[in-house]
Order: structure tokens, then C-alpha cells, then sequence
């Protein structure tokens, strides 16, 4: 298998860890490094310069730097498996040869170095890959939002590793803004529940690639965006690190999440215990919602909305189009947005409307109903078995299993390794 593949290797990382048999060594501390050789398919990477078709050797090195610091395990066969493993992974990863070192051993002679190295194949070896269930948050109030929302969706489901379960409803709401802040337009959110095997920080790359290709720049909190995906639950795990925090830590106060998260998973729980549904209604924002689309997805022509490749030199902008929902608002003022105090700054903006937007090279594809689509109508004798949704809305949704561009994934149907619900 290796012969056919290409090669990506990481040497000599070092790390102070507490591995060994003895007492002292699991008491005390010496130097553990790897060596790394990951045996990828990285064609289409090479072809699009795009990371996600092949692995990040920076979060390759994060992974293995906290398995070298982390518990201690005896031998050094098992910290070469836990490397082995968390290179496998990465759904990228067809084979992988892990080396660790361990040069301040215990031996009573003169010696340079005492080494492990173990070689596996994913076919061979590799275990299931973990399935998470996820819960992502879609937001756009600038452009054509519906359209957008729309081929955010069709990029989603073209996500190797992704699986998508269940897109709720099309929700108009107020800007949740902080104190202060100058009005925006409404915003369009929806919910969709998904299955994955990648890593929460591989999801989250992703996210922000469809984001960026969607005309998404981060200049301001809060700004005014043509797309804004967040991770609200990733299988129920809790996660801090710079960049990523795990459940989404505004997620639980948002009616703008909570209201159409409820729709398509009535029993999800917060961590705090309270259901979605119980949290909605307590949210501050919750009179914010002014408006629902039940079957937003099934729009017969593909939306205009996204523009196609251009180069960053030759900025297009994103066309500000009229189409809104077709169903009629309650209220389309823009200057009442909802106030909310944030817990947390971050730095987030996006230009303003009718400026032009540099759009990176790959399109994000448009929306067009597929054979393996299934729109699930409510009112379909068929469809009887969904479970009824609470907003009585029809709700597109749909499911497919799609490999990596190098076939490799798979992402069982049905598995569950974790609880979609926090
Ligand atoms: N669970 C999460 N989902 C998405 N992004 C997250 C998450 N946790 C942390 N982040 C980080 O938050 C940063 C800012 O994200 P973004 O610009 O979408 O924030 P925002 O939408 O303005 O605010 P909010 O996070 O309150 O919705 C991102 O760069 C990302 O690294
Ligand atoms: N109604 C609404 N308000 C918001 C939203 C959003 O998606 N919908 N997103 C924000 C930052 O992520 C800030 N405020």
C-alpha cells in the first residue's frame, strides 16, 4: 500500500514526559521524542493547495506533543501506539511508522539511544474511526442569506467525513448584538445535525474554509456576516484551547440556536442539564424570532448567490440580492436588535454591505435538489415515521456517506460512539 502513496515526515519531536516501568521514571521526568511518517494520498492537495485534502503536520505535532507530556504509560510500545493511533486519526492517513525515542533510558551502559518503531496500515490495523455527532450553527445577514445559507448546506454535505442527518427549518431573527453596537439586518439561522469522523479542530478548519469562501472576513465582534458557522456540540465533549471551546459557549443563552436546534432534536440537552426546548424559552432574544421557512432547502432554482473563483487580486462582490424569504415577516425593521452582554471578546468582522468582498479560489457549490436528497415532507403518508416538529414545519433534510478524495473514509451509517446531546 505505502509504495503508492506520499510520504510527509515530522523528526525529532521532543517532549518531557514520565513513561516507564519504573517508579522513578513515573515520578520523575526525562525526554521522549518521535519520528513521524505519515503516508498520505496528497495529490489533491498538491492540485488545490487546500490543506483539508491532507494532513496538518502542525496538528499532527500537537496531538503526539500531548500524548509524549501526557499519562504516563510503561512501555514504549504503547506511547508509539497512542501516536500511531492519533495519526490514524486523521482520516487522511492511510499508514503511518511512529518511532519514539527514549535516550535518557534507565540502561547501566554507555548508550546513545533506546527506540521503538511500529508500522500500520488503516486497512490492517487502524480501529473504527471514532463517529461524533455534532450540532453546527448557521448564521448569515448579509447578501442573499437564504442563498448563501443554502450553499453552505450543498458545501457540507460535500465534506469528507460529514454526514448530515437533519437541517431544521430557516429561522429569521434580530441581530443579538452587544451594547452599543450600530444596527445590522436580520440575521437567517438554521441548525444542522451531523455525523462525523473528523477531529473537532479538522471540523472546525473546514468550517472556516466554507466560511472564507463564502466571503467571510473577520474584522469586528459580531459584524455583520455573509456566513458564520459554529460548532455548538461536538459528541458532548469539552474542549478549551486557543482557538476552539467546546460546547460553544454562547450556544446555551441564543434562542436563534436553541429554537431550531429544539425543532430537529427535541430531547437535546445543555450541560447544565436543561433541555434545548426549556432553554429557548428562557433565552433573552427569544422574542427575536420573527419568522420561519420550513422548506427553504427546496427551492427549485439553485441559488445565484455565491460567485464563482476569482483570485484574491480580482475581488468580486457578493451580490446583494432582493430575494428574501417567501413568506411574510412580521416585522422588518432593522434597528431593534436584541441586546447581549458576551462573556468572551473576540475579534470577528466583515465589510459592509455593498463593499466588495475578495472571494478565494474554490467555489463553495451551489444548491440543487440531488437523487440522494431526500426531502422529508411531513405530509407525505411516507414520511409519517419523522418525528413531529414542534414549529409544525416541513424540514429538508438529508443523509449521504461520501469517501475521501482518496476513498478511504468510512463513516458508518447508524454508528454512535457518542451522545448528540449534551
Ligand atoms: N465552538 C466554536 N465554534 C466555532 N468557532 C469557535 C468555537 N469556539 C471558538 N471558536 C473560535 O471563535 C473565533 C471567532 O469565531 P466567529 O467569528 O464565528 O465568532 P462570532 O460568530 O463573531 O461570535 P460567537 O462565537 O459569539 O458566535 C473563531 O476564529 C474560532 O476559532
Ligand atoms: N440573530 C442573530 N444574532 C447574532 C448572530 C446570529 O447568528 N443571529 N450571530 C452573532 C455572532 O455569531 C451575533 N448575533
Amino acid at each position: 500500500m505505502r509504495e503508492n502513496l506520499d510520504v510527509i515526515t515530522l523528526r525529532g519531536l521532543s517532549a518531557v514526559g514520565h513513561h516507564g516501568v519504573y517508579d522513578f521514571e513515573r515520578s520523575g521526568s526525562q525526554v521522549f521524542s518521535a519520528d513521524l511518517t505519515l503516508y498520505v494520498d496528497a495529490r489533491q492537495a498538491a492540485l488545490t493547495d487546500d490543506v483539508k485534502y491532507t494532513v496538518d503536520y502542525s496538528q499532527i505535532a500537537e496531538d503526539a506533543v500531548k500524548i509524549l507530556t501526557g499519562t504516563p504509560v510503561y512501555l514504549l510500545e504503547t506511547l508509539a501506539q497512542r501516536l500511531v493511533d492519533a495519526a490514524l486519526a486523521y482520516t487522511q492517513v492511510q499508514a503511518v511508522e511512529v518511532t519514539v525515542h527514549k535516550p535518557m533510558a534507565p540502561v547501566r551502559h554507555q548508550f546513545s539511544d533506546v527506540s521503538v518503531t511500529l508500522r500500520r496500515d488503516r486497512t490492517e490495523d487502524a480501529p473504527e474511526p471514532e463517529v461524533s455527532r455534532v450540532v453546527l450553527a448557521l448564521g448569515s445577514n448579509m447578501g442573499d442569506s437564504t442563498g448563501i445559507l443554502r450553499n453552505a448546506v450543498s458545501a457540507l454535505i460535500e465534506v469528507p467525513g460529514l454526514e448530515l442527518d437533519e437541517v431544521s427549518s430557516l429561522y429569521r431573527t434580530r441581530p443579538v448584538l452587544e451594547p452599543g453596537m450600530a444596527s445590522q439586518n436580520d440575521y437567517e439561522n438554521a441548525v444542522v445535525l451531523a455525523r462525523t469522523v473528523l477531529t473537532p479542530h479538522e471540523l472546525l478548519k473546514t468550517l472556516q474554509d466554507i466560511e472564507n469562501r463564502c466571503g467571510r472576513r473577520r474584522t469586528e465582534r459580531w459584524g455583520a456576516r455573509t456566513l458564520d458557522i459554529d460548532i455548538v456540540d461536538f459528541g458532548g465533549r469539552t474542549l478549551t484551547t486557543s482557538d476552539l471551546t467546546l460546547p460553544h459557549p454562547r450556544a446555551g443563552e441564543r434562542a436563534f440556536v436553541l429554537v431550531p436546534w429544539s425543532e430537529v432534536d427535541p430531547q437535546a440537552r445543555l450541560t447544565d442539564g436543561r433541555g434545548v426546548a426549556t432553554a429557548a424559552a428562557m433565552a433573552p432574544d427569544r422574542q427575536g424570532i420573527t419568522d420561519t421557512i420550513a422548506d427553504w432547502l427546496s427551492e427549485e432554482q439553485p441559488s445565484q448567490a455565491m460567485p464563482q473563483p476569482q483570485s484574491e487580486e480580482s475581488p468580486q462582490s457578493v451580490p446583494e440580492l432582493p430575494k428574501r424569504s417567501r413568506r411574510s415577516r412580521r416585522d422588518d425593521r432593522k434597528d431593534s436588535p436584541v441586546q447581549e452582554s458576551p462573556s468572551q471578546q473576540q475579534a470577528s468582522a466583515e465589510p459592509q454591505q455593498g463593499q466588495p468582498v475578495a472571494v478565494r479560489a474554490e467555489p463553495v457549490p451551489q444548491w440543487e435538489p440531488r437523487e440522494n436528497v431526500r426531502i422529508v415532507d411531513s405530509d407525505d403518508p411516507e414520511d409519517a415515521t419523522v418525528q413531529p416538529r414542534p414549529l409544525g414545519s416541513r424540514v429538508a433534510r438529508r443523509a449521504v456517506i461520501r469517501p475521501t478524495p482518496t476513498g478511504s473514509i468510512s463513516l458508518p451509517r447508524g454508528t454512535q460512539s457518542d451522545s448528540g446531546s449534551q
